[in-house]
């Protein structure tokens, strides 16, 4: 992916299995979100190929969505003046049948198809953690519980791979647990999970295998172990301005 003169993510090959959670590191700047951007359709790359269970994605959201998977964002991207029931509602819509014509008249078919999304939107509120929280408005929730409604509307899409990008950033100690712990619960499903995050701690014993990029290449990837001893990544980090990334930030 390239901004004019700038190679923001270069050939970046990564794959992911069912059951596994790869972790995605790297400085500010090393190109993490422009690589989800990439997957998820948000961005065109200007070059290179998106395969997903082994088919071609164009670089169209919904249709990202629709072939199975779904993302969170580093900057909360709720619908905050809606209840927190709507907001994984919202996200069930690309696996419901009621077109245009089917919501205006409100037909039987309709008030089924509604009645079953407002059930699964429930149950994933509960899955998350967060069962009592269906009728408050998403901004009045905490941002610990923002953030995980984010994930139970990525999973209202019922994805096989679920990209989160920085899902713990500005939790505490307690939240950032509980969000492993759901992680953990999620990848137990069968799911493939996908996490940016800068807290190394978090993500060397969340996740099966990590890559860390710097300048949009993958320097390093393998084991936890091997990612963290590895004196290339501890470089990378040690040269870059942001003296936060090297601890728990
Ligand atoms: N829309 C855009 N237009 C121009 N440049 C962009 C755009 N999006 C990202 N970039 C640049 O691409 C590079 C990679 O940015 P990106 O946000 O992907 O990094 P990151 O690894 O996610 O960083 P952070 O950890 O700070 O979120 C940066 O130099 C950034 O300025």
């Amino acid at each position: 992916m390239r901004f004019g003169g700038l190679l923001a993510v270069n050939a970046v090959d990564m794959s992911v299995r069912s059951g596994e959670i790869v972790g995605l590191i790297g400085p500010n700047g090393a190109g993490k979100t422009t690589f989800f951007n990439c997957l998820t359709g948000l961005y065109r790359p200007t070059g290179g190929q998106v395969s997903f269970a082994g088919r071609p994605l164009p670089p169209r959201p919904r249709k990202v969505v629709q072939a199975g998977m779904a993302r969170t964002f580093q900057n909360i991207r709720l619908f905050q003046n809606m209840t927190a029931l709507e907001n994984v509602m919202v996200g069930r819509y690309c696996r419901t049948s009621a077109g245009p014509l089917t919501s205006i008249v409100r037909g039987p078919k309709f008030r089924r198809e509604e009645a079953a999304t407002r059930a699964r939107a429930q149950e994933l509120l509960g899955f998350v953690g967060i069962p009592e929280a269906g009728e408050s408005l998403a901004r009045n929730l905490s941002y610990g519980d923002q953030r995980r409604l984010e994930i139970a509307r990525a999973l209202a899409t019922d994805p096989q791979l679920l990209l989160l990008d920085e899902p713990t950033a500005g939790m505490n100690p307690q939240e950032t647990r509980q969000a492993e712990e759901l992680i953990f619960r999620i990848r137990d499903s069968g799911l493939a999970v996908v996490v940016i995050e800068h807290d190394m701690r978090f993500i060397f014993n969340l996740c099966d295998r990590v890559l860390c990029l710097v300048q949009g290449e993958v320097l390093v990837q393998g084991t936890p172990e091997q990612v963290q001893s590895d004196p290339r990544v501890i470089e990378a980090y040690i040269g870059t301005s942001d003296e936060g990334e090297t601890g728990d930030a």
